[in-house]
C-alpha cells in the first residue's frame, strides 16, 4: 500500500476522529468542507504557519520595493531598482528550483522548512541594518533561493496531511489565504505602520515604518518556524538523507524522467507552463491596454483588481460548480476558457467589457490553477512529489520571467501598423496583438494539455461538460456505459408486472442484456420486509415505520442488484422504485414530501431512474384488477382516498420532470401500451454503449426471465459479452 494511503487512513497521526464525515454525504457548501479540513489538527497547524509566513512574504514585497523605491530619487532609478527587485525574485528559480526539488524528496522536509525559515528570518531582519541597495539585491536572491526549498517541501507535506477526497478543499483554503486573505491584511498594516512610523521614527532614530515592517516580517517567519518545529508529522518517513540510496544526481535525474514520461504530470505541466506565460504577457501590456481603453489612469488599477476578483470566485465555486467533472478534463477546460477570454479581450473595445472578461479569464484561471495544484498532489506519489511541485514552480517562474522580458520589446517594435483590407483600413496596435497571442497560446496549451492528460472516459467532452454542470448524474452514468435504469410506477393493477415482462423480453431479443427486478421484495432480506410490510395481519405498524422498512428494502436493492447490474452496462427495468415511496408513505401516509424524499436518497445513494414510465389508471379500476388476481393486501386495503392521493401524486412528480417520465393511459389496451414504451426507450437507448448478448444466445436468444412472477434477483443474469453502441432498436 503506498504510503499516501497509510497516511490518510483513519487514525494517521494528527487526524482528528470523525472529522469531514459530512463531506461525503455529496453537495456541502465551501464554509462546511473549509471546517472540516481545518478541524485536522496538523493541518490546521501547518496552515497557522504558513498564513502568518505568507501575511510577512506580503508585508515584506510591500516593504522591499518601498526600500528599494526609497534609496533613489530620479525616477529611472526608482524603477531600476524596482525591476532589479523583482528580477531577482525571481531568477534564482531557473537554476535552484530542480535542485529544492530533489531536496525535498531526500531530506526531511520539516528541518528544511523551519532551516529556510529561520534563514529568511535572519535575512528579512539583515535589510533594514544593512540598508544598501546591493545587500537588498543579494538578500532577495537568497530569501528567494531558500523560499525555492521551502515551496515544494510544504506543498508535498499537504497530501499526507489530509485525506484525498479534502486536498481541494485544503488547496482552496491555502489559495485564499495566500492570495486573499493575507495581501489585503499586510496592504491594511503597511498603511497602518505607514502613519504610525513618522511618529515612530522622531522617538527612536533610525527606525521608520519600512524598517517595522521588515523586523515584522522577520518575526512572522519565526514564529511559523516555530509552529513547525512542533508539527513532527510532516517528517513523515524522511529521517536520513537518502531515501532509496539513489545518489543526489539521480534523484534529480529521475524527477525529470518522471515528469517527461507520465502523461497526467507531463500535460500538467504543459498547461501551467504556457498559461503563467501567457499571464507574463497579459502583465506586461496590461498599462498600455488599460491606456488605449482611454477610460482614464483607474482603468489599470480596476483591471488589476478584476483579476483577483475572477481568481476568487473561480477557486471558491469553481469546484462546486464543476463538482462531476474530472479534475483533468477540468484543468484543461479551464484552461482553453481563460484563453478564450484573454483572446476576446485584445478585440474589447469599451472598459466594462475588458473587466467583465478579465473577470472571466481569472475565474477559468482560478479554476485551473486549483484543479492542476490538487492533481499534482493526488496523483503523484510522495516520492516525486517534491521534485514535481519543484519542476512546476520553476518552469512558472521562467515562462513568467521570459515573457515579462519579452513582450515589451516585441509590442514596442511592432508599434501600431495599419493593415489594409480592402474595403477598410485595420490599425492593430502591438499590445493588442500580444494579448490575442497570448490567449491563443494559452488556448492551444489548455488542448495540448487535455490531449495528454485525458483519462481515457468513453464520454464526449462536450457532453460531459453539459451533464456535469446540469448535474445530470443519469445521463452521465448512461454517457459512461453505466447501464441504464427504467422504473415502472403506478397504482395497484395498472399493468406494471405486465409491462415490465414484455419490454424485457422485447430488448432482450433486440439482442441486449436487460434484467427485470421490482420492489419491494427482490433481495433475500427484501423478501421479509416484502412479507411484512403487506401482510394485513401487520395492523400496527406505524406510519414512519413503515417508511423505513420500504427505504431499508430500497437500499438493499440498490446495493445488490441495481447498482452492479449498472455497473455490467445492463438495461434494468424496475417494477416501482422511490416514485412509490413518494406517492404511499408521502402522500398516502402523508408523510411529508420531503422528508421521504431525503430518506429515499439516502438509501439509493441518489441513484435515479434514467426514465420512468408511469400506467395512469383511476384507483377504483386498477383495485378492480388486483382483487381479480389476489386477495387484497395491506396497502391494497386501504381507502379508495388513499389510492386517489396516491394517483395524483405520481402524476404531480412526472408533470414536473416530462423528459425524464413517459404518462401512459393503462385503460389502453397492453399490446398499445408496450408499442408506445418500445418507441421511447429505443429513443433513450440509441447509441449509449450498453452490455449486449454473446451471438450464442442472443439477439432473438435464450428465454427472458418473468417479472410478473416476481423472480429472485439473481434471474435474469444472462451469459454476455460485449459493451458496445446499442444497434438501431426495432420498435
Ligand atoms: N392494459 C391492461 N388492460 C386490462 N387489464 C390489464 C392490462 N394490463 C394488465 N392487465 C391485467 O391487470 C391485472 C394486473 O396486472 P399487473 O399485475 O401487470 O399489474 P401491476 O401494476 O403489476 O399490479 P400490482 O401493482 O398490484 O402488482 C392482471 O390480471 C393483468 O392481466
Ligand atoms: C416500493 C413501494 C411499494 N409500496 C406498496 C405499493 C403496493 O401496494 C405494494 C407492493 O405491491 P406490488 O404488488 O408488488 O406492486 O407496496 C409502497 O407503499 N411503498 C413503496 O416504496
Amino acid at each position: 500500500m503506498p504510503l499516501t494511503d497509510l497516511a490518510r487512513g483513519r487514525g494517521a497521526e494528527g487526524h482528528d476522529d470523525g472529522e469531514g464525515s459530512e463531506e461525503n454525504l455529496g453537495a456541502v457548501g465551501l464554509g462546511s468542507k473549509l471546517r472540516a479540513v481545518l478541524r485536522i489538527r496538523d493541518f490546521r497547524r501547518l496552515w497557522y504557519s504558513t498564513s502568518l509566513s505568507s501575511f510577512g512574504d506580503w508585508l515584506g514585497l510591500l516593504a522591499i520595493t518601498a526600500t528599494a523605491t526609497s534609496l533613489f530619487d530620479d525616477e529611472a532609478a526608482k524603477s531600476f531598482a524596482l525591476g532589479g527587485v523583482l528580477l531577482f525574485r525571481l531568477l534564482p528559480a531557473i537554476v535552484l528550483g530542480p535542485l529544492a526539488g530533489a531536496f525535498a524528496d531526500r531530506f526531511d522536509r520539516r528541518k528544511t522548512m523551519v532551516v529556510t525559515h529561520v534563514i529568511r528570518f535572519l535575512l528579512f531582519a539583515s535589510i533594514p541594518i544593512v540598508n544598501e541597495i546591493v545587500w537588498l539585491f543579494i538578500a532577495q536572491f537568497v530569501i528567494e533561493a531558500v523560499s525555492l526549498f521551502f515551496i515544494p517541501a510544504k506543498d508535498a507535506a499537504v497530501p499526507n496531511m489530509v485525506r484525498k477526497d479534502q486536498l481541494e478543499s485544503a488547496n482552496q483554503l491555502s489559495l485564499i489565504t495566500t492570495y486573499g486573505l493575507t495581501p489585503v491584511l499586510a496592504g491594511v498594516l503597511f498603511a497602518v505602520l505607514a502613519v504610525v512610523g513618522r511618529p515612530l521614527s522622531r522617538a527612536v532614530p533610525g527606525l521608520d515604518e519600512v524598517d517595522l515592517a521588515l523586523y515584522l516580517n522577520a518575526l512572522t517567519y519565526l514564529v511559523a518556524a516555530v509552529i513547525i518545529w512542533n508539527l513532527p508529522s510532516i517528517s513523515g518517513r524522511r529521517t536520513g538523507p537518502s531515501v532509496d540510496g539513489e545518489s543526489f544526481l539521480g534523484s534529480l535525474r529521475s524527477g525529470f524522467s518522471f515528469a517527461g514520461h507520465t502523461p497526467l504530470v507531463r500535460g500538467l505541466v504543459i498547461g501551467i507552463t504556457g498559461a503563467f506565460m501567457a499571464a507574463g504577457v497579459v502583465i506586461a501590456t496590461a498599462q498600455a491596454f488599460a491606456r488605449s481603453l482611454s477610460a482614464g489612469s483607474a482603468a489599470y488599477g480596476m483591471l488589476f483588481g478584476a483579476v483577483f476578483v475572477g481568481l476568487g470566485i473561480g477557486i471558491a465555486v469553481g469546484p462546486s460548480v464543476a463538482r462531476d467533472l474530472s479534475r483533468q478534463r477540468l484543468f484543461g477546460v479551464a484552461i482553453v476558457g481563460a484563453g478564450a477570454a484573454v483572446a476576446l479581450l485584445a478585440w474589447s473595445i469599451a472598459l466594462w467589457i475588458a473587466l467583465l472578461l478579465v473577470v472571466l479569464m481569472g475565474f477559468f484561471a482560478g479554476i485551473a490553477y486549483l484543479a492542476g495544484f490538487t492533481l499534482l498532489g493526488s496523483e503523484v506519489e510522495d516520492s516525486v512529489r517534491g521534485r514535481t511541485f519543484a519542476l512546476v514552480n520553476s518552469l512558472v517562474r521562467t515562462a513568467l520571467i521570459l515573457s515579462l522580458a519579452v513582450t515589451p520589446f516585441l509590442v514596442g517594435a511592432f508599434g501600431r501598423r495599419t493593415v489594409d483590407l480592402g474595403v477598410t483600413d485595420l490599425t492593430v496596435a502591438g499590445e493588442r496583438l500580444a494579448l490575442f497571442v497570448a490567449g491563443l497560446l494559452a488556448l492551444g496549451v489548455g488542448v495540448l494539455a487535455y490531449r495528454q492528460m485525458d483519462d481515457g472516459r468513453p464520454v464526449p467532452l462536450l457532453a460531459d461538460v453539459v451533464t456535469a454542470l446540469r448535474r445530470d448524474t443519469t445521463a452521465r452514468r448512461r454517457l459512461a456505459g453505466g447501464g441504464v435504469l427504467i422504473a415502472f410506477e403506478g397504482g395497484e393493477g395498472a399493468g406494471k408486472s405486465t409491462q415490465v415482462r414484455r419490454l424485457q423480453e422485447w430488448l432482450t431479443n433486440e439482442g441486449l442484456v436487460a434484467r427485470a427486478t421490482f420492489e419491494p421484495g427482490a433481495t433475500p432480506s427484501g423478501a421479509g420486509i416484502r412479507a411484512i410490510v403487506l401482510d394485513k395481519a401487520h395492523v400496527g405498524i406505524s406510519s414512519r415505520s413503515e417508511a423505513l422498512l420500504y427505504a431499508a428494502d430500497r437500499a438493499q436493492h440498490v446495493n445488490d442488484v441495481l447498482r452492479p447490474a449498472l455497473d455490467a452496462g445492463e438495461v434494468v427495468i424496475t417494477d416501482r422504485f422511490v416514485d412509490s415511496s413518494l406517492a404511499y408513505q408521502g402522500a398516502g401516509r402523508t408523510i411529508p414530501l420531503d422528508d421521504v424524499r431525503m430518506l429515499s436518497r439516502w438509501a439509493t445513494d441518489g441513484l435515479e431512474p434514467d426514465l420512468t414510465i408511469l400506467l395512469d389508471l383511476p384507483p377504483e379500476v386498477g383495485l378492480a384488477r388486483a382483487r381479480g388476481r389476489a386477495v387484497a393486501d395491506r396497502l391494497e386495503s386501504e381507502s379508495l382516498e388513499f389510492h386517489q392521493r396516491v394517483r395524483r401524486t405520481f402524476r404531480v412528480l412526472a408533470e414536473s420532470a416530462p423528459d425524464r417520465y413517459l404518462v401512459l393511459d393503462a385503460r389502453l389496451a397492453p399490446d398499445e401500451i408496450a408499442a408506445a414504451i418500445r418507441v421511447r426507450v429505443a429513443e433513450l437507448l440509441s447509441g449509449l454503449p450498453l452490455q449486449q448478448l454473446a451471438h450464442s444466445d442472443g439477439p432473438h436468444g435464450g428465454p427472458a426471465p418473468t417479472a410478473g412472477t416476481r423472480p429472485s434477483a439473481s434471474e435474469g443474469h444472462r451469459p454476455h459479452a460485449q459493451t458496445g453502441a446499442t444497434p438501431q432498436l426495432h420498435p
